[in-house]
């Protein structure tokens, strides 16, 4: 029977597996009876990880430590699971962590977790010469003949039994390649001493089950010097990246963003650069690298909800050592619950700050000269939100003076004092409900901030820094001040989704010195996708935090050409619709995992959301998505999927609220600008296939 038969073929893979690795153990055993120099200890250890040997992984034994006249380097560990700076200990008394500390039969043994450090600090530094990021170094205290499973700051503590599992179950960072390259130079940085190689089988010892017509593996396939095949290295490993769902983050950077990862910064600093050129990744290797240099804790902040969680996800895969020291929080998010630690109360409430605003325009603003500028409530509440509450403006001759960034609007003096009726409408009626609005509750941890002693956090990263309002920016700045490697702001003007704007300056921050970097090079976006993205927002120039006008379509290196945009454009939505459904579900499942249906409102969510669940295909919603790859299609708005990106991007009846005209007003002309850069940043989210859909009654 054909079920009988696959589980005897089961049973006897089993078994045939379990004879492997037997005979991959004793093979082991024996390489490590040749290690003289190690005591009995450290042998059983060696004989331990030498069975990740034959499973792809490269181990160096006692090697010595560059920099220092005598000091060895017990081993270094490097396979698919990274690469471990290993320092074994044969001690009697097992080991004890306790707030930081290392004990051991009553004594303190912080010394040996020091010296671990510093020595995992000059394997970094190797292993960042090739461009990959340090984060993927872990330093690791192994203890013969005891059992452990703890951790001590950023190295995991492990007993002789533990270690080898532990290991084999590390999620895949490093591919074959990778694995050759970083052991050849990390041989070579740390030179071995005689007779210290057990890598390699002795002549004539059959080290391997299929014996010895199986020829030893040789170190390096084609001979060549693994430094030299480095570029070659980093196009296979993108491959390979690229074939992967899209979640797979990358462990190898560019050695300029390398230098950014590790770079000490004398106070803030930002970085910027266009879509897709890896400002999101530098943050996160940046918040791990932080991590692991101190022992206070990092706040990685967004404006968007969704987005930290989906980063946390990305952290825990990249560097899982220290991923529980950085808080990834969504601004508002956070100040609520900073504020509620302090016992401040905070009665946020959306629908009672509405009305509030909906009467004060029916009162003040709706018969007022604002109307004739524009008679949509809209515009006038953003004035509030962003203009006014969001810089932390108090008072009417501040609003007077203000330069209202990146609003199009002009306004006279008579236009302000309207503007500030309103304004004082709003609040006198929010003041009377007793409630919140989220502007207030960053002002009120912003009041907070100052009050407080001692910041909670050693670091603040902010991501997508240009949706933040100026008191955000002043907030977060607030926690860690201009302290050495405090503030780090990523993000880019271009990719704005929320009105208005400031300046650093604004902020009082200061990034003089270099501390204010650019990257220019696109990893994500094929040419042809770009292209059409640039080409929407052409005419767009902006003005970034630093003040510095650049035009829209912006020179940036392409590393990436096989993607490509398709345009559907039909007579009726239900065409369109049925064009949309084809095109899904004529991928595998697999393929629609890495798919994103993107629509510019709620409505249209709900729209495809039922056009979908009625085709079969299976939804996830941005907001639900947490960044582990899930067999379902993504549907969310453009403004959830910033920071995001997948392999396909599916963008239906996007061009339905552009006029194709130019707007008659000012107002007009600045929400159009607002809707360009929602649809740019939705658009720059695809890797491989854009799928532009239209309706056009006329064709
Ligand atoms: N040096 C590199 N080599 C290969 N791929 C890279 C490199 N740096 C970044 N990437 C990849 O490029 C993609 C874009 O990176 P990331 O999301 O960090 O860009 P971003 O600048 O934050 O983009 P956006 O502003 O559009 O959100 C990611 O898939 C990332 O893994």
């Amino acid at each position: 029977m054909a079920a009988g038969g696959s589980a005897s073929r089961r049973a006897q893979e089993a078994r045939r597996q379990e004879r492997l690795l037997r005979e991959q153990w004793r093979a082991a055993g024996r390489r490590a009876r040749r290690w003289e120099a190690a005591g009995e200890g450290e042998r059983r250890v060696a004989a331990q990880l030498l069975v990740l040997t034959e499973r792809g992984w490269r181990l160096l034994v006692d090697r010595r430590w560059p920099g220092t006249r005598e000091a060895n380097v017990d081993m270094l560990l490097v396979g698919p699971g990274g690469v471990f700076v290993i320092d074994v200990k044969n001690w009697r008394a097992a080991p004890e962590p306790s707030d930081g500390r290392l004990w051991a039969g009553g004594e303190s043994r912080d010394d040996h977790a020091r010296k671990l450090i510093r020595m995992t600090k000059t394997a970094e530094g190797a292993v960042a010469a090739l461009g990959m990021s340090p984060v993927a170094v872990q330093p690791l205290m192994v203890f013969a003949g005891q059992r452990v499973d703890a951790e001590l700051g950023r190295i995991r503590l492990l007993g002789e039994y533990e270690v080898g599992p532990a290991l084999l179950s590390q999620s895949r960072r490093l591919r074959a390649d990778s694995v050759r390259v970083i052991a050849d130079q990390l041989e070579r940085v740390f030179p071995d001493y005689e007779g210290s190689d057990l890598t390699e089988a002795a002549p004539g010892t059959p080290e391997t089950p299929e014996g010895p017509d199986v020829p030893a593996k040789p170190r390096n396939d084609d001979g060549s010097d693994g430094l030299f095949d480095l570029e070659g290295l980093r196009e296979a490993a993108l491959d390979e990246a690229r074939r992967a769902p899209i979640e797979q983050w990358m462990t190898f950077l560019h050695p300029d963003q390398v230098a950014l990862v590790r770079r000490n910064w004398e106070g803030p600093a930002r970085i910027t650069g266009p879509a897709g050129t890896g400002k999101t990744v530098v943050g996160l290797h940046r918040a791990a690298y932080l991590a692991q240099r101190t022992t206070g804790r990092i706040l990685y902040v967004t404006f968007a909800n969704n987005l930290p969680r989906v980063q946390g996800t990305f952290l825990k895969t990249m560097s899982p050592a220290v991923a529980d020291r950085v808080d990834f929080r969504s601004l508002h998010s956070w100040a609520q619950e900073f504020l509620h630690g302090r016992g401040v109360p905070v009665r946020l409430h959306g629908d009672k700050a509405e009305t509030a605003f909906s009467l004060a325009w029916k009162h003040v603003g709706r018969e007022s000269c604002l109307a004739e500028i524009d008679p949509a409530p809209g515009y006038w509440r953003e004035e509030i939100d962003y203009v006014i509450k969001g810089r932390g403006i108090t008072s009417f001759e501040e609003y007077a003076a203000v330069p209202r960034r990146r609003r199009r609007a002009t306004l006279r003096r008579p236009h302000r004092q309207a503007v500030w009726a309103l304004y004082e409408a709003y609040e006198s009626g929010r003041v009377e409900r007793g409630v919140h609005d989220f502007n207030d509750v960053l002002s009120l941890a912003l009041a907070e901030a100052g009050n407080a002693a001692k910041s909670p956090y050693a670091a603040v990263i902010v991501d997508e820094v240009q949706d933040l309002t100026l008191v955000g920016v002043r907030l977060l700045h607030a926690l860690v001040g201009d302290v050495p490697n405090g503030l780090l702001l990523v993000g880019d003007g271009q990719q704005a989704v929320y009105p208005g704007g400031f300046r650093l300056s604004d902020a009082g921050i200061d990034i003089r010195g270099g501390r204010g970097q650019v990257l220019r090079t696109n990893y994500r976006n094929s040419k042809e996708i770009l292209d059409a993205a640039l080409e929407l927002v052409a005419k767009d120039d902006f003005e970034d935090i630093d003040g510095l006008r650049t035009p829209g379509r912006r020179d940036i290196d392409l590393t990436y050409y096989d993607g490509r945009v398709h345009r559907v454009v039909t007579p009726t939505v239900a065409v369109h619709d049925q064009a949309l459904l084809d095109s899904l579900l004529a991928l595998p499942s697999s393929e629609r995992a890495d798919a994103a249906v993107l629509c510019p409102s709620m409505r249209a969510i709900g729209h495809y959301r039922r056009l979908l669940a009625q085709a079969g295909i299976e939804v996830r919603l941005l907001e639900h998505y947490d960044g582990r790859p899930v067999e379902a299609v993504k549907l969310g708005s453009y403004r959830r999927a910033k920071g995001l990106e997948f392999k396909r991007v599916y963008l239906p009846q996007h061009d339905a609220a552009s006029t194709h005209e130019s707007a008659a007003s000012e107002t007009a002309r600045e929400r159009e600008e607002l809707a360009r850069s929602r649809l740019f940043v939705a658009m720059t989210r695809a890797r491989d296939v854009l799928w532009l859909g239209s309706v056009r009654p006329d064709r």
